[in-house]
């Protein structure tokens, strides 16, 4: 229900910044207003105090202008303070009029948890030490004058009030704990994803292959892949029309390698695919029939695209001669006409 009402009042949802404050600001309210609705019956029924028949009126008034002012007027600092002052002044007051009786003391307890939770650590805390020089005061001032306490249903009622108060505030703390820390972790999958994901073609990007290369532990088949003449895409189409042709390939390298290996963009018009299987497997082929399908497939463009492979073993404890190694072979099916694959087995 709390979360309902934040939504369609304050179209605030769980992954808000404030979502925790205000669940606990607006439970908060609403316990505290029906507590207070019960008391205030409860006290005109007796007519025992009618100084505190007042102050729940009050009370009552100010529990409503605090959801007024969270809820229509939006301001959640001023609905905040407003809530605290009249929890904390209306307990101030029972205990000044009632004194030991009844148990009554005991609502002192809810001002430092009242105060942290919707004041913050530093404002909650000065407000409750403040409370705490008041309520020193007020019982310092009284020894010897107030008599012993009798417990009865009064202060059975009063205790269980206090009881589940601060039993509903444990739990929404504890909610409200556990779905910041999903949100976390959420936050973190998709940051890591982010972190490892190439924003243009969708693949993998460089600090991901890399990664797995540090930490590979068998020689490996890896290819390192240039787009032909790239910069005439560029030149005589236009950067978008690059760009499109990048993704492309990046399908269509995708589609060719699927569960062989792992494709990846190593930068600019450069590709990198890292093979998974036992070195004995006819990478070359199926490198080429991605070649070919490159080659064939219609870019919408009056050129040819066409990429150069140079290929290789991946030895992780020989990580940058293998990659020198395979560059080298990328620059040899460069310099023999493009187009091609060229592999060393060194
Ligand atoms: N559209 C687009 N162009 C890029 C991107 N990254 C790099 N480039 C371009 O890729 C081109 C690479 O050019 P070169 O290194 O000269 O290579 P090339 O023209 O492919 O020539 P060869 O490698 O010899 O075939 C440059 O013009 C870069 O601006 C990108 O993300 N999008």
């Amino acid at each position: 229900m709390i979360n309902k009402i934040l939504q369609h009042y304050l179209n605030v949802d769980a992954s808000h910044e404030q979502y925790r404050h205000l669940t606990i600001l607006l439970a908060s309210i609403l316990t505290v207003t029906v507590c207070m609705i019960g008391f205030l019956g409860f006290n005109i029924n007796t007519g025992r105090y009618p100084i505190l028949i007042v102050a729940e009126s009050v009370g009552v008034i100010l529990c409503f202008a605090s959801l007024y002012s969270l809820l229509i007027k939006k301001q959640v600092k001023l609905a905040s303070f407003m809530f605290l002052f009249m929890v904390t002044g209306i307990c101030f007051l029972v205990m000044m009029f009632v004194g030991n009786r009844s148990y009554s003391l005991a609502l002192s307890v809810i001002a430092p948890i009242f105060s942290v939770f919707l004041l913050g650590f530093r404002l909650g805390s000065l407000f409750s030490l403040l409370y705490l020089i008041a309520f020193s005061w007020l019982c310092i001032s009284h020894i010897g004058v107030w008599k012993e306490a009798a417990f009865n249903t009064i202060s059975f009622i009063q205790m269980t009030m206090i009881y589940v108060i601060v039993f509903i505030l444990a739990c929404f703390y504890e909610f409200s704990r556990i779905a910041s820390h999903r949100l976390l972790r959420e936050s973190n999958k998709k940051l890591a994803e982010l972190a490892s994901t190439d924003a243009l073609t969708g693949l993998r990007n460089r600090r991901y292959l890399e990664d797995i290369l540090l930490n590979e532990s068998e020689n490996r088949f890896f290819a390192m892949v240039d787009v032909d003449d790239f910069k005439k895409v560029n030149d005589q189409y236009g950067h978008d029309e690059g760009d499109a042709v990048l993704k492309k390939i990046a399908e269509l390298m995708s589609d060719s390698i699927g569960s062989s290996g792992v494709v990846a963009r190593w930068g600019g018009e450069e590709f990198a695919l890292l093979f998974s299987g036992s070195l004995e497997e006819n990478f070359e082929d199926k490198i080429r029939a991605m070649q070919a399908r490159i080659e064939s497939y219609d870019f919408k463009l009056p050129r040819n695209i066409t990429v150069s492979v140079g290929a290789g073993i991946f030895h992780p404890d020989n990580h940058k001669s293998s990659l020198l190694t395979i560059d080298s072979a990328l620059y040899e099916a460069k310099s023999s006409g493009k187009n091609c694959l060229k592999v060393s087995y060194d």
